[in-house]
């Protein structure tokens, strides 16, 4: 038996598509989600990203050779040169000054995503790492890609989250998630059935805790 990264999708096929289908992206696709949880869930997601840059950095350490190296650090550019920096300036555009993103209070939610996908990089391989990555990179692509076959998506400056939508559909974050389950496919066709059901857990595991994020952000939480 061979496996890829279409089967970890499938084996958490309910997780996944409560997700990828939350009612937080269907509402910034209408353009009706309320402009509150959207700056609620934009300032976590700052602080998201500066435990997910650490995660791609803690990858890259744990790197055996140039190729993994090379990918890895691929995926810290995208997080903080791609999104980290259209984020700041998104951020003060919704009137988030880095002055407020510098003494913001964590969620719960961002607390548990983010510390538990550091703690699996600790405890595991750079296969459990990325697995645990996964989510985040390859679910915001396919999310894009999602939302706009759907009919109740607005684009264009008719929905005030018109720019969200564009940077997940950019090239470079498009591009940088087909590397991502290019890699994985690679490394997932040697593992053993047990192996594949430990990577399914924490493929499992991150997923739901995207959805608490989703959640987080619609019940503006802490
Ligand atoms: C919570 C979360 N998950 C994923 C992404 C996309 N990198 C994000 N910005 N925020």
């Amino acid at each position: 038996m061979s496996y890829c990264f279409d089967d970890l999708r499938k084996a958490c096929r309910e997780d996944w598509d409560a997700y990828v289908q939350h009612a937080f992206v269907r509402e910034l696709a209408a353009g009706t989600l309320e402009s509150e949880a959207f700056r609620h869930y934009l300032k976590q997601d700052y602080l998201f990203l500066i435990h997910f840059g650490r995660a791609y950095a803690l990858a890259t350490y744990k790197s055996r050779n140039i190729t993994e190296l090379r990918h890895s650090l691929e995926g810290l550019k995208t997080i903080i040169d791609v999104e980290l920096g259209l984020h700041v300036d998104y951020c003060r555009e919704w009137g988030i000054s880095e002055e407020d993103l510098a003494r913001l209070p964590e969620a719960r939610a961002t607390m548990a995503y983010t510390r538990y996908v550091l703690d699996t990089g600790n405890r595991g391989d750079l296969l459990d790492m990325h697995v645990a990555l996964a989510p985040c990179l390859v679910g915001y692509g396919e999310i894009s890609n999602w939302l706009n076959a759907q009919p109740f998506t607005v684009r264009g400056d008719a929905n005030p989250y018109e720019k969200w939508l564009a940077m997940y559909e950019s090239e470079a974050f498009q591009g940088a998630m087909r590397a991502e389950i290019a890699w994985l496919d690679e490394r997932l066709a040697s593992v053993t059935p047990e192996r594949f059901a430990e990577l399914t857990t924490i493929f499992r595991d991150a997923t739901r805790l995207e959805i608490a994020f989703w959640q987080m952000g619609l019940d503006r939480s802490l």
